[in-house]
């Protein structure tokens, strides 16, 4: 909506408004006047005292109201700051971002006191680095809402016994506006104001405390840092066709409130994250929360000690948000064996008893559909490890591999290093990354290397495939080291099985021998002693 018209305009509609209802009281007034003079003796002679006051007090209640909207039509609505009791308490909450309908009506109203009002207040923003302009007390300005000039004015009152200052903001308007200002124009200051702060906002990292078993309201569920990864889709190296097809997902996913709502399904989306480490599960996580503006919570699940506990981290998350979950086959015993532990769990981790029916519950039970616009992350390096009713579809909508470095994935990390767009030695590197199998953390230490020692594009991207060869020297040596051990360990069990089945076999073969060694002992006597 367009804001304001000038003040000038909205005053003077007001002051013809006030001077026309002078004139109407005058009038009224007058005829009221008149009429008493005729009638005021002829009722004096025939109505007691007594109760001609009653009846005429009574008139005059009925019609003060009237009267009262003759003489001013306007009427005003006070948005009033949070008391600083309050916000003291709420500081204290465990996590509450919720501004404040003041707050909201402060916001939206900035952008038109800067532009208009002469007497201007900046406070420093509560979120971000940003001053917020407000108007000082007294002040006023003029807003326009489909063709209505709303006023807004700063106002401090001293309230209650121990005079209390407080500040509010007074909206005014004419009286047949009501339900316009009501139903549509006071949603819409309040929609703008949090799209305002919401945008302003610094954004945030959170992690899980430990909780108690016991909930204390002092108790905060999480805590957080502020948000400033600086990866985007751009500087995420994969190839273009899926980091496409996972942006216009997630495009889809935020423009798509209307349709979970028609559908019956809470507003969320899950993604399964998984590939080998260092192909960029994490960084693919930073992306997604700077491309759809939300913020993190990274769930650590060996802090969570039971379902009850998941279920009070949910519901202190806000919307907009990504909940994330990483390494989440490492997390707790999620595999399809849920009563069996396994044995090399640390102490922290046994003392989780975070169930898979708890964790599938907080992904989409109940409590899972409040707040709304929320996404769900896991992240594995071992996909096969994970129960199937975890990361079925509906639960984990989009399942990501997360895969070894390509000759695309490599171009946008030589653009992020070197800046460098296309090179005639690219073709080279192309060539290497064909025959091994790199992780894009692997190519980006090399062009990390290459950036150190060389100079100009030329030598940077020499130094670079020397570097990927030697990577891939070692990464072959330690691949056939790892099937060296695998084989060696394989061959060792077989062994050692086999020695098992050969040990109880002997013991099988002494035990038969010996019962018939007592059977043949036992016979002789027994035939002696029937004769
Ligand atoms: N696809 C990628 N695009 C850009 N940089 C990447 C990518 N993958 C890895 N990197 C680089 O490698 C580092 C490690 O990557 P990251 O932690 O995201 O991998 P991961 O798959 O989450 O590993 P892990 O499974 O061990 O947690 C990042 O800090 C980043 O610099």
């Amino acid at each position: 909506m367009g804001v304001a018209a000038s003040i000038a305009t909205g005053n003077k509609s007001a002051a013809r408004w006030r001077s026309w209802s002078f004139a109407s009281m005058a009038t009224l007034l007058a005829h009221f006047g008149s009429l008493s003079f005729f009638l005021g003796p002829l009722l004096a002679a025939y109505a007691p005292r007594r109760l001609l006051l009653t009846y005429f007090n009574l008139f005059l209640r009925r019609r003060a109201r009237r009267l009262l909207n003759v003489v001013d039509p306007y009427i005003t609505v006070d948005i009033p700051d949070c008391p600083a009791a309050a916000r003291y308490y709420r500081r204290y909450n465990p996590v509450d971002t919720r501004d404040t309908p003041y707050d909201e009506v402060k916001a939206y109203l900035s952008a038109t006191c800067a532009s208009e009002a002469r007497e201007l207040r900046a406070e420093g923003a509560a979120e971000g680095d940003g001053l917020v302009i407000s108007m000082r007390d007294g002040q006023d300005v003029a807003d326009e809402f489909e063709g209505v000039t709303m006023w807004w004015s700063s106002v401090t009152e001293q309230q209650g016994q121990w005079k209390t200052e407080r500040r509010c903001l007074r909206l005014t308007f004419h009286m047949r506006h009501r339900r316009l200002v009501v139903d549509e124009y006071l949603p819409h200051v309040r929609r703008g104001g949090g799209e305002l702060l919401f945008s302003s906002r610094r954004r945030r990292l959170y992690t899980n405390n430990k909780m108690s078993d016991y909930s204390f309201d002092d108790e905060r569920a999480w805590s957080y840092v502020d948000f400033d990864h600086p990866t985007t889709f751009d500087t995420l190296a994969m190839e273009p066709a899926k980091k496409k097809e996972i942006m216009d997902d997630l495009d889809a996913f935020r423009k798509s409130r209307d349709f979970y709502r028609r559908t019956g399904k809470p507003w969320k989306r899950g993604y399964l994250l998984y590939g080998p480490p260092g192909t960029g599960k994490s960084t693919m996580v930073a992306a997604m929360a700077n491309y759809l503006d939300y913020d993190i919570y990274d769930v650590e699940l060996t802090m969570v000690t039971n379902n009850n506990n998941l279920r009070k981290l949910l519901i202190e998350t806000t919307s907009k948000s990504i909940i994330l979950i990483e390494d989440i086959d490492c997390s707790l015993d999620l595999t399809g064996d849920r009563a069996a532990r396994r044995p090399s769990y640390s102490d922290d981790q046994r003392s989780s008893q975070v169930t898979l029916s708890g964790l599938l519950n907080f992904i989409d039970g109940l409590w899972s559909a409040c707040g709304g616009e929320r996404i769900v992350v896991f992240t594995t390096n071992h996909v096969d490890k994970l129960d199937p009713a975890l990361i079925r579809r509906g639960r984990m909508d989009m399942h990501i591999e997360m895969s070894y470095c390509g000759f695309e994935a490599f171009r946008t990390l030589a653009k992020n290093y070197l800046d460098i767009d296309a090179h005639p030695l690219f073709s080279a590197v192309g060539e290497v990354l064909r025959n091994v199998n790199l992780t894009p953390a692997d190519v980006a230490e090399c062009l990390m290397t290459a950036r150190r020692s060389g100079s100009g594009d030329t030598s940077c991207l020499e130094i670079c495939i020397g570097e990927l060869k030697k990577r891939a020297e070692e990464r072959a040596k330690e691949e056939a080291e790892a099937k060296a051990r695998e084989e060696a360990e394989a061959k060792a069990m077989a062994e050692a099985e086999e020695k098992e089945k050969e040990k109880a076999l002997a013991e099988a073969k002494a035990m038969v021998e010996a019962a018939a060694a007592a059977t043949a002992a036992a016979e002789p006597s027994a035939a002696k002693d029937s004769t």
